[in-house]
């Protein structure tokens, strides 16, 4: 094994010294709570966020801008060519405020499309364009350049973009979020955590995002938003390649009966539990 490898497994050196930033990797259904957790879990522990269905939503509003339909499967080839070809990038602000979410903006070829990737219509195609295999293979690869370069170059440009409550150079680790971040992005993460919660109790919760956020989707009832929750986590959980499940190793967490504030406790204090913090 090279020594490279053995970084990337999180094998210390010899002086005992962390060789990589501790990752938490958070997966779970649609609206479990996944992206709110992982930002507050991020700024309460000074780390970085990646938002990898992100990257999943930008390879779709792509195909969609140019006519490409992802249901059609002769479309496969050129989806996955977009996929390769895209250039995406996320920025989270952390902001100063200590009850402040912080918030990502997500832009496709430099152009921001935070609003556009969110629409029902991406989320009505994104979970078929995800089940691409070389679509798949992009991404990843794309997140993990994203994750090597925060082992590389702690005090780095995605700092510089964030107003953060820490100090950049303190950003001494890594959260992400997803659908298969423990089972196959970051395999070896330090501390792996699988949100779930009713699906009746997580489309009242997108419903009340999507009135909050002035979307025009907000005009949908529960029944429709929980409809397609249910069919989006069918659709990634029986996909063939990296489908939604819990790693072995991974701690569940319901948050059906949970605030925000606690479910985001739970998984601090295990983060520092784990660096032997507390
Ligand atoms: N425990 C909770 N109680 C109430 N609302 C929650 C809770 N957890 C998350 N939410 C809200 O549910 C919505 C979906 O959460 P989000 O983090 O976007 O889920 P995901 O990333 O898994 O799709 C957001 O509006 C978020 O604020
Ligand atoms: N690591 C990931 C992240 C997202 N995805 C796909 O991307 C879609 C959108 O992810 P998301 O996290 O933005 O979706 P929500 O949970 O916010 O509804 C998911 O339904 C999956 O199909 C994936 O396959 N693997």
């Amino acid at each position: 094994m090279t020594f490279g490898a053995l970084i990337r497994r999180g094998f210390s050196t010899a002086t005992g010294a962390r060789t990589r930033p501790f990752q938490v990797a958070i997966d779970g259904p649609s609206a479990s709570g996944k992206s709110t957790t992982a930002r507050l879990v991020a700024k309460r522990l000074g780390f970085d966020y990646i938002d990898t269905g992100a990257f999943y939503r930008c390879v779709t509003l792509s195909a969609l801008q140019k006519g490409v339909d992802p249901s059609d499967s002769k479309n496969i080839s050129r989806i996955a060519a977009l996929a390769s070809d895209a250039k995406i990038d996320l920025k989270t602000e952390f902001h100063a405020s200590a009850s402040t979410l912080p918030t990502t903006r997500v832009f496709l070829d430099s152009k921001d499309v935070s609003s556009d990737i969110r629409t029902s219509n991406v989320s009505k195609h994104v979970s078929v364009v995800a089940a691409i295999p070389a679509v798949r293979q992009s991404v990843v690869q794309k997140v993990r350049a994203l994750g090597a370069e925060d082992i590389d170059s702690s005090a780095k440009e995605s700092k510089q973009t964030a107003t953060t409550s820490a100090p950049s150079s303190s950003r001494a680790g890594l959260v992400m979020d997803g659908r298969d971040i423990g089972t196959s992005v970051l395999t070896h993460a330090d501390l792996k955590v699988f949100l779930v919660a009713d699906s009746h109790v997580r489309a009242v919760r997108r419903l009340e995002e999507l009135r909050k956020n002035g979307s025009q989707d907000a005009l949908l009832d529960v029944k429709q938003v929980q409809e397609d929750l249910e069919r989006r986590d069918e659709s990634d959980r029986t996909r063939a390649v990296s489908p939604l499940r819990k790693a072995d190793d991974a701690i569940e967490l319901d948050t059906s009966n949970l605030t925000i504030e606690e479910q985001v406790d739970v998984i601090v204090k295990e983060a520092l539990r784990r660096q032997g913090k507390i």
